[in-house]
């Protein structure tokens, strides 16, 4: 490992520890959850380039402490009040820069090829400085989008607390790809600029492989890149 990487992961190991808890801890040790053991798996959507898919991104205790952070931060005071936005590295929630120094490191970590996000947007400072927090209530989603220009390409997703269906679309395709809490979706490249995706939770149910899913209030955290010309 060259001489940065280990300063920037001795770095990471600390950060992580601050926002996470020790690996050492006794309760991490037990649940088998700590990001230093957690063995990450990527799956490549192959009919979308550039969408990647980490199912067991987050451990539920990671899960439980972010969201016990923005509960803690009252960043969703009232039900009418479902989206919070940070522009600016130094107005990221102190868990943002942790949670893409560990994309960074998951994606390191993995063997293949292409890589979920391609050398240029991996190891660009920093990965990502602009966050929205978006909460659904059951039978809510988001529609048919691309993200804004203004948003360079290589976009982070984290889902909390109920699974959905985001479908991503072009003009002949539809692909649905199943977020379940703790999973992590990067789009980079075609996925980012030439294909929408959505979310549609009405009317109220939504299928995956002929189950009906379970809906509740979902949380979602979007990690972006502001472009150069509006940061
Ligand atoms: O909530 C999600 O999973 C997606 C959010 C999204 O696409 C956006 O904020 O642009
Ligand atoms: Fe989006």
């Amino acid at each position: 490992m060259r001489e940065e990487e280990e300063e920037e992961e001795e770095e990471e190991k600390t950060v992580l520890a601050q926002v996470f808890g020790s690996s050492s801890d006794e309760s991490d040790s037990n649940d088998g959850y700590s990001d230093r053991e957690r063995e990450w798996e990527w799956e490549s959507i192959s009919e979308v380039q550039g969408l990647w898919l980490c199912p067991n991104f987050l451990s539920p205790r990671h899960q439980s402490r972010i969201l016990a952070s923005i509960q803690s931060d009252n960043w969703f005071p009232s039900p009418s009040i479902n989206q919070a936005m940070r522009f600016g590295l130094q107005h990221l929630p102190y868990w943002a820069p942790p949670l893409g120094h560990s994309i960074r490191r998951s994606i390191r970590l993995q063997a293949q090829n292409p890589p979920p996000f391609p050398p240029h947007l991996l190891y660009r400072e920093p990965l990502f400085d602009q966050m929205i927090a978006n909460v659904y209530q059951p039978g809510e989603g988001i529609c048919a989008h691309v993200d804004l220009l203004r948003f360079d390409d290589g976009i982070a997703i984290l889902s909390f607390e109920s699974d959905c269906v985001m479908h991503f679309t072009n003009a002949s395709l539809s692909v649905p790809v199943l977020l379940t809490p703790g999973s992590l979706v990067l789009m980079s490249g075609e996925a980012r600029y030439r294909w929408k995706h959505e979310i549609n939770r009405s009317p109220e149910f939504q299928i995956w492989q002929g189950r009906q899913l379970t809906q509740s209030k979902r949380t979602s955290i979007t990690l972006r890149k502001l472009s150069a010309s509006t940061s």
